[in-house]
């Protein structure tokens, strides 16, 4: 979209609001930076508690956004693990009024709020307010779909369900999603999932109700759950994927990761990461980080302060460190293997760096993010497939994987990583997939914005 054609037009002020979280903030971020970069009409408010902007405000971001930020009503995210339905609780209840607050405050009034899902509530602001809503779903589609069409699981007998009894059921009613186990269904598998299950489908719901559903996803990846869902729901529905940090990817300096990624060989370390704020149980990091020793392979290991016995900075055949930069990692020539714990974003990051995957989901959508992983695009293996994994299951999984000559099997997996990266970069090209949907999304909020 040229800036120039639609330089006489009324400035489209976007009010962004995340879910804080980090898997939903990065994403969101990643959107409005393309959607600024591609058009001189949009400015965009993007709101975060004051934790938050603490913690990010120094990020690189595009010149037409700002930060705004509300009090922090909710639970520090120092602390979110250890009561996330609190935290959930402080979520649905505690951030609609400050916000509301900043939209009277703001100077320019907003002419669309762009507001995660989990945010239910910013549907009805601007339902109020009479300013249109484009609900982000920051998952991928396909988890979008199981809750939407949640009411089949008990039309079917398949909710509730005793999972002992049903360990192998396969749920094949869901309109263009493939055959599914229940034990991999966010709800089904125990967690806290089933607590806030009806909140969580109230926030489907709500999605409905907004102007536009914006799926950050890539058409390729999910096309027939996509089609599928456009097919029965009547919001205007846009694939914006991946919103990952790519357009960053050569900025920045290189950190101590990346220096000592420069001195391994090519596609000899394995990436082993968690996630931004979840961990594992101390004994199962204990026994991670010896399968990952018995096993003789390199490994970049990011692992918060408490919960392993590696000092940061290890040295051997590995490097432990409590953060890195992610994106930029995965696409480093030395990366073979990324062992994730399949939170949306790190399985858009793995594709697009063309990483086959060891998987070990832990929470929420993972487990259904692993399924998509091995089964569908078979471009990994199941790292975790009980409550707990041993380290002789770690060592040999990760040598095999990690082995260049191994079978043909590992071969074929590489092969389909490096295929369906392809796509992900086709999709991000002028006239790509993606590429040409935010531009019919930005054609859309300004002709809106003109009338
Ligand atoms: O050392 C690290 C670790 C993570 N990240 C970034 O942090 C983000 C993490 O996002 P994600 O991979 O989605 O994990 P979570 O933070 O765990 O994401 C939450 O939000 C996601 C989107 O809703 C869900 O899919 C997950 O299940 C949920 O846990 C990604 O952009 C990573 O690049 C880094 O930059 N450096």
């Amino acid at each position: 979209m040229s800036s120039t054609s639609s330089a006489k037009r009324a400035v489209c002020h976007i009010v962004a609001m995340p879910y804080p979280g980090r898997g939903h903030i990065n994403p969101l971020m990643n959107l409005s930076n393309e959607l600024a970069s591609k058009s001189d009409n949009i400015l965009i408010t993007f709101v975060v508690t004051e934790e938050w902007l603490s913690f990010i405000g120094s990020e690189r971001k595009a010149g037409k956004i700002r930060f705004r930020c509300i009090p922090n009503v909710v639970p520090s995210e120092l602390v979110r693990a250890s009561d996330m339905i609190g935290f959930l609780e402080a979520v649905w209840t505690k951030m609609e009024a400050p916000f509301e607050q900043l939209l009277d405050e703001l100077e320019l009034p907003p002419t669309l709020i762009i507001a995660d899902t989990h945010l239910f509530w910013a549907v009805s602001v601007g339902n109020r307010r009479n300013i249109p809503v484009a609900s982000f779903w920051p998952m991928s589609t396909t988890m979008f779909s199981v809750f939407h069409h949640f009411h089949l699981f008990q039309e079917k007998g398949h909710f509730p369900v005793d999972l002992l009894d049903n360990e192998n059921e396969q749920v094949e009613y869901i309109p263009g999603v493939s055959s599914t186990r229940l034990l991999d269904l966010p709800g089904f598998n125990g967690g806290i999932y089933p607590l806030i299950l009806t909140q969580i489908l109230g926030c489907v719901s709500w999605a409905g109700k907004a102007n536009y559903l914006l799926l950050p996803s890539i058409y390729a990846l999910e096309s027939q759950t996509i089609d599928a869902l456009k097919a029965e729901l009547s919001l205007s529905i846009y694939t914006v994927g991946p919103s990952i940090p790519y357009l960053d990817l050569s900025h920045g300096d290189k950190g101590d990761c990346l220096q000592w990624l420069d001195r391994q060989p090519s596609n000899s370390v394995l990436y082993v990461s968690m996630g931004s704020f979840l961990s594992v149980s101390n004994v199962q990091m204990e026994e991670i980080t010896a399968g990952l020793q018995d096993s003789g392979v390199r490994f970049l290991l990011v692992a918060r302060e408490g919960s392993w016995k590696l000092k940061h900075g290890y040295g051997g055949e590995g490097l432990v460190v409590p953060w890195c930069d992610q994106l930029r990692v995965l696409c480093h020539p030395s990366i073979g293997g990324f062992w994730s714990h399949c939170g949306w974003n790190s399985v858009k990051e793995g594709i697009f760096a063309g990483t086959p995957f060891l998987t070990f989901p832990l929470f929420a959508d993972q487990n259904l993010n692993s399924k998509l992983i091995v089964e569908d695009w078979k471009i990994g293996w199941r790292i975790k497939k009980h409550q707990f994994t041993t380290r002789g299951e770690i060592s040999s999984l990760v040598k095999k994987l990690m082995d260049l000559e191994s079978d043909d099997e590992v071969k074929q997996m590489r092969a389909r990583g490096k295929e369906l990266q392809k796509e992900c970069l086709q999709a991000i090209e002028r006239h790509g997939s993606s590429e040409s949907t935010i531009n019919s999304f930005i054609h859309s909020i300004l002709q809106f914005n003109d009338h």
